[in-house]
């Protein structure tokens, strides 16, 4: 398990570069729980206000690219992360300067480990990113990427590959692969067709499985943000790429086990479990 290290010394730190939930299931509120519970300092760069409950999201503002680089500009040249994750990009000014922030910094690539999850929609099916800018997030930030979390969804809508079973779940992590992410993680929580829900790893040369039991619960808001907060935070902690694609999925199981009811639809993955 990651732990904090002794009072009076700095953490490690991880920057999410992601919009912000009102209702604190997804996007950045999930990032920085599961942060501060695997014992990271969790530094932000918003891209976007989403006004969100557990029914859906009724409105976004977005946030000017200039100010969105800004933040990431601020907190590496002072503070310094040892890892960063992207969630909800919004649109293709923002992805073009988020990418030019990451070049200056030193993020992604050879540099420091960037994982990306590529949000394209609520669960409820609200745009978090627009249709024009997909090809840009493929085309600019996946080259970048150190470990990419699709869901089944958004390699649907970023390959055009539907992913019904392992045969196409290979492929599909193939495909991204080759659109450049060094990783790729094809994540099987829309894969409802029996009691595991399996995560697919590629690296170009080797597959990795990552099964875990389906759990029966439709509270499930966050789960993505979560496991993708958790890997960035074991990357930060020094741990290998399947190690912290390893330790993310137990954590998210784990949260999904202890998801919680909030408001009238589904409720969000809970990593609280850690402080019971
Ligand atoms: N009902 C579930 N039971 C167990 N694991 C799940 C369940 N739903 C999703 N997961 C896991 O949670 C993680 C996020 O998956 P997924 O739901 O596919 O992403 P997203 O939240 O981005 O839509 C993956 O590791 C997936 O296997
Ligand atoms: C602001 C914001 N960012 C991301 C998401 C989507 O998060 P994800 O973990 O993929 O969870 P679900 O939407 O599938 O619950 C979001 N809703 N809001």
């Amino acid at each position: 398990m990651l732990t904090a290290p002794p009072a009076g010394t700095a953490p490690r730190r991880v920057l999410t570069v992601a919009g912000s939930d009102s209702g604190g299931g997804a996007g950045i509120q999930a990032d920085l729980r599961t942060f501060a519970l695997l014992g990271v300092h969790g530094c932000v760069a918003v891209t976007a206000v989403t006004v969100q409950n557990s029914v859906g999201v009724s409105d976004v503002q977005e946030i000017a690219p200039p100010i969105v680089a800004a933040q990431i500009d601020s907190v590496t040249s002072d503070i310094g992360v040892q890892a960063v994750k992207t969630g909800m990009l919004a649109s293709a000014p923002i992805i073009h300067a988020v990418a030019a922030a990451f070049d200056a910094a030193g993020i992604g690539g050879d540099g420091l480990p960037l994982v990306v999850d590529p949000v394209c929609a609520s669960m409820h099916g609200d745009a978090l990113l627009a249709a024009d800018a997909r090809s840009t997030l493929v085309e600019v930030l996946f080259p970048r990427a150190t470990l990419v979390t699709p869901n089944l969804d958004e390699v649907r809508l970023l390959t055009g590959i539907d992913v019904v079973d392992e045969v196409t779940q290979q492929a599909a992590a193939r495909e991204l692969h080759r659109l450049g992410a060094r990783w790729a993680l094809i994540k099987g929580g829309h894969l409802r067709t029996s009691d595991r829900s399996p995560d697919l790893l590629y690296d170009g040369k080797q597959f990795h499985r990552f099964d875990g039991p389906r759990m029966d619960t439709p509270h499930d808001h966050g789960a993505g943000d979560t496991l993708a907060a958790a890997a960035a935070a074991a990357l930060a902690h020094g741990h290998s790429l399947p190690e912290a694609v390893a330790f993310a999925k137990e954590w998210v199981t784990r949260a999904l086990a202890a998801a919680y009811p909030l408001g009238a639809g589904h409720g969000p993955v809970s990593p609280l479990w850690r402080v019971r």
